[in-house]
């Protein structure tokens, strides 16, 4: 069956439908990832989006339920040069068009996809339409221009309720913007007790869980769209080590005080060089963004650049002066890869440890007594959150569900 994807400048593209026949808008962007199709498509940040891969052969090690980064795709629309429809893996599954027909996602094979990625570099991201429809193309543009902006997709991919996936080290709440579920493998791989919270909690219900950290996770659209998150990370600064991926970056840059703009094109790949400004190494790193702070805006803050984007200089890292927080724009638990920036969670779970031993109780020698009477604020909050802790332990907040890892 034909079908068309139509670009708000009237480009016109026809190849082949495979998926659903259903017709979709969506912003068009492009991703240069050589592998991984199967994280970009269920990568809950391209959420609203229509894809397309440079790479030309799309599908040809098929689908398993394995490598999905959430638990079905948010996507708009796929856009490819050719699809495999005989994939050849001993991990596969089935083939991709039957993953696309499950979740009613259109696809359409047979364009040029290269014309599609130069147009979209050179003009900016365009908004986009697929279809098997007969409609006229001006039908199509009127359509185009009158489907909405999308503003709220953290609402629709962050989970509802609050959930656990248990371990016996620090307990780190990771607030759900749309998390990948790399996120939640790594901290459990490290042996976290994770509690995943939805991304209306507010400062005081996350501190309910008596997290030793919070993970600010990536997610999809416009970090201004959700300016409660924004204030919740505002509280949360100080108070608890932070670490931020992606749009828990921006956020954590727009609760500091700094701005954030739109890319002309964004960043969308599995090897965009990074420089690590304190010792100058350049990491290969995995990306999928529209946004980015805006390095001017960071004067009049508490935060100073930890990583440069080496292609366009573009901010990628920041921390916190004086606060335990740190955020990066690009994906430290990318799977396929790179694998490059992955220590920042071992460097995070360090920033954890080195907080709480800050405020651990006085414990020995001579000064004991000295000590004891001037204990600081600080002490008594760290005593009182141990004993909350420990009621907690028995009491913990109602939540939806008690997940091994391994069934993301
Ligand atoms: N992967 C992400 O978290 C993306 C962040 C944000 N939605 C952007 O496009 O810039």
């Amino acid at each position: 069956m034909k079908a068309r994807l139509i670009l708000e400048d009237g480009t016109l593209f026809t190849g082949i439908s495979f998926g659903s026949d259903k017709q979709m808008t969506g912003e068009v962007v492009f991703n240069t990832g050589i592998t991984g199709y199967q994280e970009v498509l269920s990568d809950p940040s391209y959420c609203g989006q229509i894809v397309t891969m440079t790479q030309p052969l799309i599908g040809n090690y098929g689908i398993n339920r394995e490598d999905f980064e959430a638990i079905r795709p948010w996507i708009h629309g796929f856009a490819v040069r050719r699809h495999e429809t005989a994939p050849s893996n001993w991990r596969s599954e089935y083939d991709l068009g039957t993953l696309l027909k499950e979740y009613d996602i259109p696809g359409i094979s047979d364009i040029d996809t290269r014309m599609l990625t130069r147009r979209l570099r050179n003009r900016g991201t365009l908004r986009g339409l697929i279809t098997t429809g007969s409609a006229s193309t001006e039908e199509l543009l009127e359509q185009l221009k009158a489907t909405a902006t999308l503003h709220d997709q953290v609402n629709q991919v962050s989970t509802p309720r609050a959930y656990r996936v248990p371990g016996n080290k620090q307990r780190v709440v990771v607030i759900d913007y749309g998390s990948k579920s790399g996120i939640v493998r790594e901290l459990g791989d490290r042996g976290c007790d994770v509690i995943v919270v939805p991304h209306t909690s507010s400062a005081e219900e996350i501190n309910r869980h008596n997290p030793d950290g919070v993970l600010l996770s990536n997610g999809p659209g416009d970090p201004k769209d959700v300016p409660q998150a924004i204030q919740t990370v505002r509280e949360l600064i100080g108070q608890l080590p932070l670490f931020g991926i992606c749009l828990g970056h921006q956020l954590f840059a727009l609760a500091s005080g700094a701005d954030t703009t739109k890319l002309k094109f964004g960043h969308r790949g599995s090897n965009h060089p990074v420089k690590e400004v304190a010792s100058g190494r350049c990491l290969i790193t995995s990306q999928n963004h529209s946004y980015s702070v805006l390095e001017e805006t960071l004067d009049d803050t508490d935060l100073e650049i930890t990583h440069i984007n080496n292609n366009d200089g573009s901010v990628e890292g920041l921390k916190h002066k004086s606060a335990p927080a740190f955020s990066v724009q690009f994906h430290p638990e990318a799977a396929p890869g790179p694998t490059d920036s992955n220590r920042l969670f071992d460097e995070f779970l360090q920033m954890i440890d080195e907080f709480k031993a800050s405020r651990a109780p006085f414990v020995s020698s001579t000064t004991k007594s000295r000590e004891a009477a001037s204990m600081t604020g600080a002490r008594t909050v760290a005593s009182h959150q141990q004993a909350k802790r420990q009621e907690a332990d028995v009491a913990t907040p109602p939540m939806e569900k008690v997940l091994a890892p391994s069934a993301f």
